[in-house]
């Protein structure tokens, strides 16, 4: 709630003027009855003028009405909706914020959801509260206490009517407010299906899993749409009974005043005002039930919101660490790493140290920590146990910004963004000239065919990159790597898709471009690293090897055997 509250004070006026309104529409609500049963003793003591005078009073406050109405509308609409893109760009800040291990604790889908289904869920109970949360509460008393006024002797029927649609009620919306928790968690599901198998589309077809993954979506989808049946027969149960409930109550009215007309011919006039506010007692018992079940809904939402907003990024950098112009030195000192959750660390003590320029090859068998040891260079994660340093600043001491501008990671999987080319390589640079792109596509052999196209670095890339290869992604990918010249360029496999010549032909340039920068290449195969200064070999999160090839050859039976393999295999 108090996201709410911080937010609502930015717009205190706003919320003021439909307040007001609101007080104002239900005033009118409830002043109607009165002159009605004015206008009923007019027409039975046959007063015309005064049938005219009340009848008029009745339009014009029925306007008054009308016209709060809709400044309410106006005023509620404009908070709401400011109240949730301030809440929702709040929380799109924090997730930028946070670091690998916040993410994957919630997953994507589920914070996708929470900033778009939870914040539209939080808008409409914004809507609710300033509309018919500040209404109903009014309207209940005031009903309440002038039907008492009205027809004081039929005090028991407006009390009867209250307990019994109040205990009916309370049982039903109880139901519906777990079944409303549970619909927030089957939508959280279904969008993580939809999001994975649509990201997944080429896997799904090619290994022929459409009828597999349907079955799965429907199967949930099935179930979400019986909570939602359920939800809908206890509504079309809940209806007929609150209408019983007010249809005795109206019709024990008409009897009791119809029996005693001749000693009360009062209550004659009286009657339909009385009847009016049984009604509205039971509209706000019923609204303001149906519209707190909402706005259960919409708390749960917050409470999810607030979850992310509260969520402390697992790693901070320090504001008092000067911005520096960083080395390409990286050093391990007994490094061992333990991925949030995991009981067996990924990396286990592990010390090296590289001095600016050298080119480092890292190998070793699948899932024996090379990503992970890549990982912590540009701070994706901090050590379990143990220090990075860069430059010669341990990692926890260092300026975030001048580490970014140091270090640029090209990842296993190329990874861009819609748009033009030009868009995707200034993410490395962000005033790169067309010197500086063209360079890079040179370095990662992406110019043949940026060359090809008319419209050359203005090409656009679509969404998730469907007109461009795997190939032509990691060279975009490396180019965008590569288009800052940073001090540490670390390739984790990002030329797997390549070629053996464009490979070759990458590595080159990298060579001659990029003599100064410290290069990190991670390769499944041993070739990709063999003219590397050293190469490090991992095996089962340890660093098992350090050296050149011809040394790792001799010294290192791990090495040797992860060579001959591939040699047998042909993978030279
Ligand atoms: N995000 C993660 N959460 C939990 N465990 C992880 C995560 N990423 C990797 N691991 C585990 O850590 C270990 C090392 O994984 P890592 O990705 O570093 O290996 P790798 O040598 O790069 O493998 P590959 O060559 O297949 O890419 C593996 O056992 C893996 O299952």
């Amino acid at each position: 709630m108090y996201i709410l509250k911080e937010h609502a004070k930015l717009y205190w006026r706003d919320i003021l003027f439909s307040i007001i309104a609101v007080v104002i529409m239900a005033g009118s609500s409830l002043w109607q009855p009165r002159l009605l049963q004015s206008v009923m003793q007019a027409i039975i003591a046959d007063d015309q003028d005064k049938v005219v005078t009340y009848g008029i009073q009745l339009i014009i406050l029925a306007i008054i009405g009308l016209i709060a109405g809709v400044i309410n509308t106006i005023f509620a609409a404009k908070v709401s909706q400011s109240i949730a893109a301030d809440v929702r760009q709040k929380e799109y800040q924090q997730i930028q914020s946070f670091s690998f291990a916040n993410i994957e604790k919630f997953s994507t889908g589920n914070l996708v959801v929470r900033m778009t289904n939870d914040v539209n869920q939080v808008q409409q109970l914004v809507m609710m509260i300033l509309q018919s949360l500040t209404r109903i509460p009014i309207l209940f008393v005031g009903a309440f206490i002038l039907a008492l006024i009205t027809l004081p002797r039929l005090w028991w029927i407006v009390v009867l009517m209250v307990v019994l649609i109040v205990l009916s009620s309370q049982f039903i919306f109880k139901q519906m407010g777990k079944l409303f928790f549970k619909i927030q968690q089957l939508i959280d599901h279904t969008n993580t299906l939809a999001k994975e198998n649509l990201q997944g589309v080429r896997v799904v077809k090619s290994f022929n899993q459409e009828e597999n993954e349907t079955k799965h979506f429907t199967e949930n989808s099935d179930e979400l749409t019986q909570v939602n049946t359920i939800i809908g027969y206890l509504f079309s149960l809940m209806i007929p009974m609150f209408m019983l409930i007010s249809y005795l109550a109206i019709g024990a009215t008409v009897l009791f005043v119809g029996r005693d007309v001749v000693k009360h011919p009062n209550d004659l006039a009286a009657v339909t005002s009385f009847i009016s506010y049984l009604m509205q007692i039971f509209f706000a018992i019923m609204i303001g039930g149906m519209m707190s079940t909402f706005a259960s809904r919409g708390f749960v939402s917050l409470a999810r919101i607030k979850e992310v907003l509260d969520t402390k990024p697992a790693l901070t950098y320090r504001a008092d660490a000067p911005e520096t112009d960083l080395s390409g030195d990286v050093s391990f000192k007994n490094v061992s790493f333990t991925y949030p959750g995991d009981d067996e660390p990924a990396l286990k003590n592990v010390s090296f140290e590289v001095k600016s320029g050298e080119m480092i090859g890292i190998v070793g068998a699948t899932g024996s920590g090379k990503t992970t040891l890549a990982q912590l260079i540009p701070r994706l994660y901090d050590p379990t146990i143990g220090e990075v340093a860069v430059g010669g600043t341990d990692l926890k001491n260092v300026n975030e910004k001048s580490l970014r501008a140091a270090v640029s990671f090209v990842l296993q999987r190329a990874i861009l963004f819609s748009g033009k080319i030009a868009d995707n390589l200034r993410q490395g640079k962000k005033n790169a000239s067309s010197e500086d792109m063209k360079r890079a596509a040179e370095i990662s052999q992406a110019a043949e065919f940026i060359n090809r196209y008319e419209d050359g670095f203005d090409h656009l890339v679509e969404e998730r990159s469907s007109n461009l290869s795997g190939g032509q992604k990691q060279r975009l990918s490396i180019a965008r790597g590569v288009v800052g010249t940073p001090k540490i360029l670390i390739l984790d496999d990002a030329t797997s898709a390549l070629d053996a010549r464009s490979e070759k032909l990458v590595q080159q340039a990298l060579d001659k471009e990029l003599s100064g920068t410290t290069v990190f290449i991670i390769a499944e195969k041993i070739s990709s690293v063999l003219h590397a200064d050293r190469i490090l070999v991992l095996d089962e999160g340890e660093l098992v090897s350090m050296g050149n090839h011809a040394t790792l050859l001799k010294n290192s039976p791990i090495y040797r055997e992860i060579y001959q393999t591939q040699k047998a295999k042909g993978d030279d």
